[in-house]
């Protein structure tokens, strides 16, 4: 699985690397600027032409990621390119490794302090590297870097206008929370770029926010670096938090995907896939829970029930029929119907409505008890897990419910390690306003508060794993355990923005628990999934479409 990494996981890579003697920041810097130059000319074969006059424009800054700068100039004219290098700040002050760069740069070239920058110097050129800030980002970038970034950002529409490269990321954006930094709203953010190579492993800011689109690609030159070591995370010391897992549609992730979906194959009734209830709303409102269970049934629930006040029934058996239905007058009739061990999954929330009735539902969903609870088909895996809690269900509370628990200080205090909360960022923010308001608050200093950092701690106060929505879906469980899955790059799927998915993603979490996933594995398996149907389907894409595609998915997983 692909992990994500903070700056400062990054670093302690990198010295942990360099202290074991087992390599030196100087041939680091080399190897970095080489992975820039080969992934540009995988890119865009045609400027590797030779007998053709190529420019480049490099813009350096004061750190390490200036040094990645001069190797790249190096290279390039060694290509045999034609190449301009500006540098922001003062070269006595640049870092050790960078300055023996500079120098060995100086050696073919000139090097030009930044304030001398024209426009004129993106005419005819081929590439503008951006070279000013990294991982080292630490305050908003200088007006005088984002206004050369800009201008050969408005050359690019010119014929043969330069591609612009971003090393390690698009300066401005801070590297842990995809937030572009800034003190006021003065142009500056007017960066982007057309391929960021980064280094080692990809970073949180790639696949967050305003890193979903400033990074246009990311492509990973590997610099010789170990992989992060399980050690230092569990000993004392290293760079807590743990590393975010991208999910991606990786060879080794869709084995063990398909693995643990297959799992239930072999198993001898529809019971033992599980039995999930949905709760749905009144008359009239029943679209978002029918929705959620048509997921939850494509997704493996061997049985999976409707359940909704009386006068809703009629309507509901129009439209249903695999699916089974049952009638909730109230709080009681759950608590009756909960007494059916097979039962061993709850969704609530999809159109459930916002009054008092609604609200005993939770209270009995939550404080239900049943020792003798099947827990589905993994049931070993599901004793030992972190969220097993003997007697409870497993229960998915999304959309209204997250309005419930907003509301209500002791119904949010009966949350337990079996509840999944799914909440968008309007949702988020009514359920965690703290939280939210340190995310949304203007990102001026790195490494700026991210959305990892407000799941996280959602999770912990909820005691419970939290799903906060977007094209970057980002998955914490109270453990600090996270997840990211991004709708972006090769996985882009904006026609999931469309009414009821959510809706269909919470089915999709609930039939997995019903097969026994785990709760933090039910919600990032149903994330992955959810976005793989919408890529299955392509534009178009109604909720409807999303658990019908799902077949077509599991084929492709061998499942
Ligand atoms: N780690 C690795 O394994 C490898 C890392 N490598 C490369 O190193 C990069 C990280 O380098 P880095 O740490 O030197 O940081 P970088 O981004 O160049 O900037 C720091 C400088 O900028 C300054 N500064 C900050 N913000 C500022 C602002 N707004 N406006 C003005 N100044 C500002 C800051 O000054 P200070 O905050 O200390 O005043 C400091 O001088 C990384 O992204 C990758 O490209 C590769 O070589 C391969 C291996
Ligand atoms: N730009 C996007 N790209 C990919 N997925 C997205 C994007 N925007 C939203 N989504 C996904 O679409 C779903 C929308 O859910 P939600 O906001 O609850 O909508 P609804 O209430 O209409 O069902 C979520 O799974 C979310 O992650
Ligand atoms: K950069």
């Amino acid at each position: 699985m692909t992990e994500l990494l903070t700056a400062a996981q990054m670093r302690a890579i990198e010295k942990a690397a360099i202290d074991a003697g087992e390599v030196t920041g100087l041939e680091l810097m080399e190897r970095a600027g080489q992975g820039v130059v080969d992934a540009i000319f995988e890119e865009w074969p045609a400027l590797r032409r030779v007998g053709e006059t190529h420019r480049a424009v490099v813009l350096c800054g004061p750190g390490n990621n200036g040094g990645d700068g001069f190797v790249v100039a190096r290279l390039l004219k060694e290509a045999g390119w034609e190449v301009e290098v500006f540098l922001y700040g003062d070269p006595k002050k640049l870092p050790p490794d960078a300055k023996v760069n500079y120098e060995r740069w100086g050696q073919t070239g000139v090097t030009i302090p930044l304030s001398e920058i024209r426009r004129s110097y993106y005419q005819g050129a081929g590439l503008v590297i951006d070279a000013f800030f990294g991982t080292g980002l630490a305050r908003p970038l200088p007006l005088e870097c984002s206004i050369p970034i800009r201008d050969a950002y408005i050359n690019q529409d010119q014929p043969n206008g330069p591609r612009i490269v971003a090393l390690d990321v698009p300066s401005g954006l801070c590297a842990d929370s995809g937030f572009f930094l800034h003190d006021d709203d003065d142009g500056r953010n007017w960066i982007g770029c057309h391929l960021t190579v980064t280094f080692h492993q990809a970073k949180l800011g790639h696949y967050l926010e305003r890193g979903l689109t400033l990074c246009a690609r990311i492509i990973k030159a590997d610099i010789g670096l170990p992989p992060i070591d399980r050690r230092w995370v569990r000993g004392k010391g290293f760079v807590p938090p743990l590393p975010v897992a991208l999910l991606s549609s990786d060879e080794k992730q869709l084995a063990g995907l398909g693995n643990r979906l297959g799992k239930a194959k072999h198993k001898h009734h529809k019971y033992s896939h599980g039995h999930a209830l949905i709760l749905s709303g009144g008359v009239g409102k029943g679209g978002a829970a029918r929705l959620a269970a048509r997921g939850a049934l494509r997704i493996g629930a061997g049985a999976v029930t409707l359940g909704a006040p009386p006068a809703a029934l009629i309507e509901n058996a129009a439209q249903l029929n695999a699916i089974m239905l049952t009638a909730f007058k109230d709080a009681d009739s759950l608590t009756e119907t909960l007494q059916d061990k097979r039962i061993n999954a709850l969704c609530l929330g999809p159109g459930l409505g916002l009054g008092a009735r609604e609200k005993e539902l939770i209270v009995a969903a939550l404080d239900q008890r049943s020792p003798g609870l099947d827990p589905g088909p993994q049931t070993q895996a599901a004793r030992r897990g972190p969220g097993s809690s003997p007697g409870l269900r497993p229960i998915v509370l999304d959309a209204d419910v997250l309005t419930h628990l907003a509301q209500d200080d002791t119904l949010f205090g009966k949350l337990h390690a079996k509840c999944i909360l799914t909440p968008h960022a309007g949702e988020f923010a009514r359920l965690f306003p703290d939280f939210a308001e340190k995310l949304n608050a203007p990102a001026t200093k790195g490494p700026a508060y991210s959305k990892v950092d407000a799941t996280r701690d959602a999770a912990k106060r909820a005691g419970c794993v939290v799903l906060f929505k977007g094209p970057d879906t980002v998955i914490a469980d109270p453990s600090g355990r996270c997840s990211i899955n991004a709708s972006v790059y090769e996985r882009s799927a904006p026609w999931l923005a469309t009414a009821g998915s959510g809706d269909v993603l919470a089915g999709f979490i609930t039939g997995l628990l019903a097969r026994g996933f785990q709760p933090m594995q039910a919600a990032e398996t149903g994330a992955w999934l959810h976005t793989e149907c919408a890529l299955g389907f392509g534009p178009g894409l109604i909720a409807e479409d999303i658990p019908e595609e799902l077949p077509k998915v599991f084929q492709k997983l061998g499942v």
